[in-house]
């Protein structure tokens, strides 16, 4: 149960998506919060009358200033937690020789508690400080580290799918593997069974079940793991057509199956209730299995670009009818900021478009649904989160174009941290501006469930 909390009214600019292609801008706007951290009401005209509405004479009141606006919490779709040390560690590696070189050395390295612990905390706490107020998390092999990684999740408040690691194939590394598939079940189920005991309602804290990528799991391994999330109805994530090398490598190791997307089909892991990240280079055929089978699709523009391993073609995706979210896939990509991602999603279809035409080309609307409705619909929390709607939950960022620190002054030329606001501009302008200039240090304060979560010495709440 959550914990009883202040009923608050939100009062100030909100932005949200109405849909794919639609912004709300409210430039007035004035949401109540009740104890639950459930939305009871959103007033765009009367804002003056809200304090006097019956129930909430004595709320708090928390307003935006500094040419800000309250705006849904982002969802991070695809994140190796366990390898945040390593963002912005890559090289000029691509996806085979980067998982040997950088990424199972950090990973098997987790297996120590106090650095796991060291790990997960900055993690946890550098993506709520950038609005990420649900993520499905990657952890590693070991069962009690990636129980940590939920217990700090819940601690600090945030929303997470937890996911064990499965990769009990010899390609994987001896030091840094399952030893059989019992193991890898075992381990898993040890794991799911974990996080439901810490948060039985699932509510904050949920498992998810982790085959790494077909490549690390052998087919009995990943029908067991199909097994085991029809057995406890947890979610799913894996990767899957990430580059060329890697697809050609699951064509040798499966070869009487029809592709990639058909290895997880068989498994019965593909599914409405399996993430699958990256998706750069599915086939037309394996598209339509993965609309057909409703499964998820986190694109991860960074991470693709980073290792270089080819443009998602996103529209085509959303044309098909396919739920899509971004992911910072930390630390294929290089930064745990999903505003970050959509404005990389924005370059990506840009490239896309350069070969293909227009239609490419995603707007600012776009990715900023593909971070949080899309997000919300690739983790099943599309009723809860990523919009303000009555009866869904206050996970929201309170964004600050501007920021004069408390008891500080401009600085003589104007100057001041955060986006230049000219003051003449458009709100759509403003948001655009934010999403194409703005960073952490607009994000004053994040809430999840109606708990503040984080919040910056800018916040006067
Ligand atoms: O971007 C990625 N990151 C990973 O850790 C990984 N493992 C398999 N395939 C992967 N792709
Ligand atoms: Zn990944």
């Amino acid at each position: 149960m959550a914990p009883s909390l202040e009923k608050t009214i939100y009062i100030g600019p909100f932005v949200h998506s109405k849909s794919l292609a639609e912004l709300e801008i409210c430039t007035k706007g004035a949401i109540g919060v009740d104890e639950k951290g459930v939305i009871a009401f959103v007033e765009r005209d009367d804002v003056e009358g809200v304090s006097k509405k019956e129930g909430w004479e004595s709320a708090k009141v928390v307003e935006v200033k500094d040419n800000g606006f309250f705006f849904p919490g982002f969802i991070d779709t695809h994140i190796h937690a366990s390898q945040y040390p390593n963002a912005g560690i890559f090289g000029k590696s691509t996806l085979l020789d980067w998982l040997n070189t950088y990424t199972f050395p950090l990973e098997s390295s987790l297996s120590a508690l106090p650095r796991a612990t060291t790990v997960y905390t900055r993690a946890v706490s550098r993506t709520l400080s950038h609005g990420t107020t649900t993520a499905a998390y990657y952890a590693t092999v070991h069962v009690p580290a990636t129980n940590l990684l939920a217990d700090i999740c819940l601690a600090k408040g945030q929303r997470a799918l937890i996911g064990r690691v499965c990769m009990n194939s010899t390609l994987s590394p001896d030091y840094y593997r399952d030893a059989s598939v019992a193991a890898a079940i075992a381990a898993s189920r040890e794991c799911v069974e974990y996080c439901r005991r810490i948060d039985p309602s699932g509510e904050l804290v949920a498992p998810i079940i982790t085959p790494r990528f077909a490549p690390s799991c052998t087919e009995e391994c990943l029908h067991a793991l199909g097994a085991l999330q029809k057995e406890t109805g947890a979610y799913a994530q894996t990767h899957i057509s990430e580059n060329a090398p890697e697809i050609a490598l699951v064509n040798e190791l499966f070869p009487t199956h029809k592709g990639y997307a058909d290895v997880y089909d068989k498994a019965g892991l593909l599914n409405p209730k399996m993430i699958l990240a990256h998706a750069v280079h599915l086939t037309a055929k394996e598209k339509e299995l993965v609309a057909a089978r409703d499964a998820k699709i986190s694109h991860c523009p960074a991470s693709n670009t980073a290792l270089t391993s080819g443009c998602a073609p996103v529209r085509d995706l959303l044309d098909r009818g396919i739920t899509v979210g971004l992911g910072t896939d930390v630390s294929g990509g290089f930064s745990p900021s999903i505003l970050e991602m959509a404005r990389q999603a924005i370059w990506v279809s840009r490239h896309v478009a350069m070969h293909e035409g227009d239609h490419a080309k995603l707007s600012v609307e776009e990715v900023l649904y593909l971070a949080t409705r899309g997000g919300a619909k690739v983790v099943g929390l599309e009723e809860k989160v990523g919009a303000f709607e009555v009866g869904m939950e206050w996970d929201a960022q309170m964004v600050a174009l501007e920021s004069v620190p408390e008891g500080g002054e401009r600085h003589e030329d104007g100057f001041v941290e955060g986006v230049d606001v000219f003051g003449w501009e458009a709100w759509e302008d403003r948001v655009a501006k934010w999403l194409f200039g703005g960073d952490d240090r607009c994000t004053v304060a994040v809430w999840v469930r109606g708990r503040l979560v984080h919040s910056t010495g800018r916040y006067r709440g």
